[in-house]
């Protein structure tokens, strides 16, 4: 008996050793390849590769990148492994703009990857799509969001802001928890503009499309990995078939929009917004053979309700937390919204003291504002691209006169970094809108201010996303003046867990009511 239990130990034993020796061989193959080529890089440990941190959750993916940026800055860019990828981080701007516009062709592609058997919208969107799908599907989308349509759809927007005030005036404290409230308030813009859903979440005490959005982003620490994943090792995702987007949420959205798409077709109701468009795109891509895109019925229908999610998801918490760190900044700095404010009250006097879209492009100082907040705090911290065939870089120094990226490494742009470099914006940790004169703006070099991104997959909802905040912002500040509350958090601290830039805990602020 005994004799059996040892066999047993020791063929327990056996089998995890190989186990361990091949994954160990498997992460490790590519581990030379920086250093082959005579590429600076960041020495790898076994199976996570350069992420230890990131994995273990003790920064996120934009910070890691930052501290990286920090440490090597010298360089025109170092290699690391994510997990067992080879990837490249991007420090010299020359090259961020060849990897983003001028050999956009190469990089084309986001590296991030799910697999449409488990999340269906998110490998059918836009910002996942590749190739010639993504091409295709960027020109139909494109029209979707010119200034035109912005100005269409500003009534809806405004409509929301004006419920944001009326919220807050119910809230009978003067502390305002600024995060969840602005939250409520772009779910219930973009769930209006692109879903054409009234989902009250400013109106309800438990907002039920709130608490849906709310899943998509809170991630329990295994989303979090598959997500990671989804960026740096795809092809392990695909392995280990980890959802990320909850089979109840891509069943709401599912319904929302083929109920919304019946009843409007329906009661011949025309609304201006992201949904009425994107039928109407639908029929062109239904007749269109070179569409690219699915022709099989079900299928086709995800690759529609798909672009409505990725409005959503990309659309509402985007917005909400760039809203929240630009009231967070003036709440500290009393006298920079004293001068937005006085900004605000002149141009809404010129018009009627209406919220109009020709009143917002009247107000220079909101601007500024906006741009400093979105430099502190990208909600985006990284950028990443694939690379779709070798290419060849610039020789990173004079040792080393040919070096050349691989097909299938990844691309990485430290946003963070970038942004809180002394050398683009002294003394990066203070906020000063100043930064973002006409004049200033000249004195700096191209692609050191990247919320966007840039080139041909630069945000495609960036006007949007800057109507809705300031939209939203107007509305504030010109009825309330805020101020830290006692909990108010002195600096900020940011969650390593999501993708998007999110701050720990909450937001308190406090509001006064300003009286007319
Ligand atoms: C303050 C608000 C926003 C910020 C900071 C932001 C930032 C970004 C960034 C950095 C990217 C990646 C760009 C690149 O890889 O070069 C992106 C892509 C994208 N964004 Fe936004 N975004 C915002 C608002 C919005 C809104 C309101 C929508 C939709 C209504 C939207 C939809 C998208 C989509 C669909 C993509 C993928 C585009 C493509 O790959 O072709 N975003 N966004």
């Amino acid at each position: 008996m005994a004799l059996l239990f040892d066999s047993l130990v020791l063929n327990v034993i056996t089998f995890l050793t190989s186990v361990t020796l091949i994954l160990y061989l498997y992460f490790t193959r590519k581990y030379k390849l920086w250093k082959n080529r005579g590429i600076p890089y960041i020495k790898p440990l076994p199976f996570v590769g350069n992420f230890k941190d990131v994995v273990l959750q003790k920064y996120g993916i934009g910070h890691y990148l930052k501290i990286v940026y920090d440490e090597h800055k010298d360089k025109p860019y170092v290699g690391v492994f994510a997990f067992h990828q080879p990837a490249l981080v991007v420090h010299d701007l020359d090259l961020i703009k060849s990897v983003l516009v001028k050999n956009a062709q190469v990089f084309m592609n986001h590296k991030f990857t799910v697999q449409e058997a488990t999340d269906p919208l998110l490998h059918n969107n836009i910002f996942t799509l590749k190739g010639q799908k993504w091409r295709h599907m960027r020109t139909y989308l494109s029209p979707t969001f010119t200034s035109g349509k912005m100005k269409n759809m500003f009534y809806l927007v405004n409509k929301c802001a004006k419920e944001l005030v009326e919220y807050v005036d119910k809230t009978h404290s003067p502390t305002v928890h600024v995060k969840e409230t602005m939250a409520r308030f772009t779910t219930d813009v973009i769930a209006s503009c692109a879903l054409g859903l009234d989902t009250g979440s400013l109106q309800s005490e438990d907002p039920k499309f709130r608490h849906m959005l709310r899943n998509v982003f809170n991630l329990s620490p295994l989303k979090a990995v598959a997500s990671a994943l989804a960026f740096f090792s795809p092809d392990l995702l695909k392995i280990l078939r980890i959802k990320i987007i909850d089979d109840n949420v891509t069943d709401f959205v599912r319904n929302s929009v083929w109920e919304t798409v019946e009843y409007r077709q329906k009661n011949g109701i025309i609304r201006k917004d992201f949904l009425d468009m994107m039928i109407e795109l639908r029929k062109k891509m239904q007749q269109d053979p070179s569409s690219g895109i699915n022709r099989d019925t079900d299928r086709m229908e995800d690759d529609f309700v798909a672009q409505a999610f990725i409005f959503v998801t990309a659309g509402f918490e985007t917005s909400s937390s760039t809203m929240s760190h630009a009231l967070y900044e003036l709440a500290l700095h009393p006298e920079m919204q004293h001068r937005l404010r006085a900004e605000i009250t002149n141009v809404l006097a010129k018009h009627d003291q209406c919220v109009t879209y020709e009143g917002i492009q009247e107000m220079p100082y909101l601007d500024m504002v906006v741009c400093e907040t979105l430099r502190k705090y990208p909600i985006v911290t990284f950028l990443d691209r694939d690379t779709n065939t070798d290419y060849k870089l610039p020789p990173p120094n004079e040792k080393v006169m040919d070096a050349t990226l691989p097909a299938g490494a990844a691309v990485y742009i430290p946003v963070l970094g970038i942004h809180y470099d002394p050398k683009y914006y002294p003394e990066p940790d203070n906020f000063d809108p100043e930064r973002f004169t006409e004049e200033n703006k000249k004195s700096r070099p191209n692609f050191s201010y990247l919320p966007f991104g840039e080139g041909p997959r630069i945000c495609i909802g960036m006007r949007f996303g800057i109507m809705q905040t300031k939209t939203g912002l107007i509305h504030i500040l010109s009825n309330y003046e805020v101020s830290p509350a006692k909990d108010t958090p002195i600096p900020l601290t940011f969650d390593p867990k999501p993708f998007l830039l999110t701050s720990l805990g909450t937001l308190p602020l406090n509001f006064t009511k300003i009286s007319t």
